[in-house]
């Protein structure tokens, strides 16, 4: 069995509860309250202005020109093609690009994107892949499921947010990303395995905390 097999069968309880969550279900049939969606977006440009230098370490951790040029795409098109598209939706929202920057994260966008950088940082190239996976493979598998629904990806609103998503583009990426941590692992020791289960099982559990986070618009409790 592949290494990404064993990972994704180890998580697949918790991408089942991603799926389920009112927060996908409602931008899948478009019932989503757009209030949730404008704290959404606000905080996922907050964590994709960390997880870019998450890319950017992996340009400096990688060991072969190819593997380096393709954080650098990754680097370029969460900069200017993901991120664009929330400055889109902010557009709809009436909310300025200085206003999106100066936004603050929630505390779990800040425990996310302090955890994906602290593995980055200290860890192995491996342990930055395996940290960094179920954010693009999570995104792109409920990028499918919505866009499998009739007139989901029309949707006026959602539609949009689904089409990239679901794009072939976004797919390609992912892949790339799962045959890396395939590369990776083999003939590496089961106790390093273990390790890299455990941050992918970290991130997954911050995957599914961040669509909660964002349906609930939870803040810190101190200031409710
Ligand atoms: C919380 C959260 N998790 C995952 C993504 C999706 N995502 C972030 S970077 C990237 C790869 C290339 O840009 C993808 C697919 C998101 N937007 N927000």
């Amino acid at each position: 069995m592949k290494f990404s097999e064993r990972l994704y069968e180890n998580v697949l309880p918790i991408w089942q509860k991603n799926h389920a969550h009112p927060f996908v279900q409602g931008m899948g049939d478009g019932s989503l309250d757009k209030n949730k969606f404008r704290f959404y977006m606000i905080q996922d440009y907050l964590y994709l202005i960390e997880y870019a230098k998450v890319f950017a370490l992996g340009a400096v951790k990688a060991t072969d020109l190819k593997t380096m040029g393709k954080f650098a795409t990754l680097l370029d098109s969460t900069l200017n093609e993901e991120m664009e598209l929330h400055r889109q939706y902010a557009k709809k929202f009436s909310v300025t690009l200085e206003e999106l920057e100066a936004a603050k994260p929630s505390p779990t966008t800040l425990a996310y994107t302090h955890y994906m950088l602290h593995v980055s940082q200290n860890g192995t190239l491996a342990e930055l892949v395996a940290a960094l996976l179920p954010c693009m493979w999570s995104y792109w598998e409920i990028g499918k499921d919505l866009n499998s629904r009739e007139g989901a990806s029309e949707h006026e609103f959602y539609g949009e947010w689904i089409s990239m998503y679901a794009s072939e583009e976004f797919g390609q990426l992912a892949t790339w990303c799962i045959d890396l941590m395939d590369e990776l692992t083999g003939g590496k020791p089961e106790v390093e395995l273990e390790k890299l289960e455990e941050i992918f099982l970290n991130t997954t559990r911050f995957e599914y905390m961040f669509w909660d986070m964002a349906f609930n618009e939870k803040m810190w409790p101190t200031d409710e």
